[in-house]
């Protein structure tokens, strides 16, 4: 119970070490996802006898966990467009955490309750007009979240019935797979230099890691958005389907990924991020005073004003 305690309050990471007796975030991961999957003694406080039990308390989050199958279904639900809040980035670190530690789970689907918006990404009112604190506290939870999904040793798809734009197209990188909706009205990319903002180098890391380093540089030096068949050819997207089907097909790409042995998958995914997920642990704090300078700058909040206002022109 300890260490059930220790991984609900201070984050897979710390516990893991804790778990594995690993002094250093860096030279732990490997051993810690090995073991994470089997901390039966924390077992007990998610059994439940009901075969779907709801995680989330959020009402702009939910997520379905079913025991027999131990996929869960975790739903993007902040109208209108599912911008990442503050609040929606804190909800869905703690329900990442709180799947990573049921060993009833293997799976998680991601997706959005609202036809057309997978998510517009983070929060632009988050960055605007507010203290340095509050910059600070807001960067942090979008590490966090970041840390919890592309961390998570369980099988993540995302399931695309949007458009997703920025933070919302970092969420679906960071999973395993990607399906998207075939209409060519949605759109998926890193589109930050868009808004005169820069990706910070764990959301390229990330891309890189997806499409590879040219398809990356042509497409965070431009913003560039991506239909979804230009998606796929260029690798941001695993395939297209027809919009009615979106879920069904991920849940049939999950039952492949579960037929794979987790402890053999969970370790290679390990070593396939581990040096990505090491460099951000290893720089927290000094990427969180980056964005805040950086956010906090007149120039910048100018840009954001702008794009903003923009935004809310009616569309042609
Ligand atoms: C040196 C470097 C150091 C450190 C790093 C520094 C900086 C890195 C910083 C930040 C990284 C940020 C990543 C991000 O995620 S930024 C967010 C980018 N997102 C976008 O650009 C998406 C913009 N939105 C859209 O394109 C569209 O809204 C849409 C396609 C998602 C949906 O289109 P719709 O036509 O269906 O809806 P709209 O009418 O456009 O919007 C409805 C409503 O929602 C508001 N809104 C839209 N997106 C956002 C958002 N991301 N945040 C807040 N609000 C948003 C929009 O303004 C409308 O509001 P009103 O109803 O008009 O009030």
């Amino acid at each position: 119970m300890a260490a059930l305690l220790l991984r609900t309050s201070r984050g897979l990471g710390a516990c893991l070490r804790v778990a594995t007796g690993c002094p250093s975030p860096s030279s732990c991961v490997v051993a810690a996802w090995s073991s994470a999957r089997w901390p039966r003694e924390g077992a007990v406080a998610w059994r439940t006898h009901a075969q779907v039990r709801h995680y989330s308390s959020s009402d702009k989050l939910s997520i379905d966990m079913d025991d027999k199958t131990g996929v869960a279904v975790l739903k993007l639900s902040n109208p209108p467009v599912n911008s990442l809040s503050l609040e929606l980035l804190t909800e869905l670190a703690i329900g990442l955490d709180k799947l990573e530690m049921n060993p009833s789970c293997r799976g998680v689907i991601m997706t959005s309750a609202h036809p057309h918006i997978f998510s517009a990404g983070l929060d632009v009112s988050e960055m605007m007009g507010k203290p340095t604190e509050h910059y600070r506290e807001f960067w942090r939870a979008v590490q966090e979240m970041w840390l919890k999904l592309y961390g998570s040793s369980l099988v993540t798809i995302a399931a695309i019935n949007g458009s997703s734009p920025a933070g919302g197209c970092l969420m679906a990188m960071c999973c395993d797979y990607r399906l998207m909706a075939d209409n060519p009205k949605y759109s998926i990319g890193l589109n930050e230099t868009k808004l005169g903002i820069v990706a910070p180098f764990w959301f390229r890391d990330t891309m890189m890691g997806v499409v590879g380093t040219r398809v990356t540089e042509r497409s965070l030096q431009l913003g560039l958005m991506y239909s979804p068949a230009e998606a796929v050819h260029v690798g941001l997207v695993d395939r297209t389907v027809p919009e009615e089907t979106v879920f069904e097909e991920a849940r049939t790409e999950m039952a492949r990924w579960l037929k794979i042995p987790d402890h053999a998958r969970q370790i290679t995914k390990s070593m396939m991020r581990k040096t990505t997920i090491d460099h951000l642990l290893a720089q927290r704090d000094s990427d969180i005073s980056n964005f805040a300078n950086f956010i906090s700058k007149d120039s910048i909040q100018k840009s954001l004003t702008a794009y903003m206002q923009a935004l809310r022109q009616p569309k042609k």
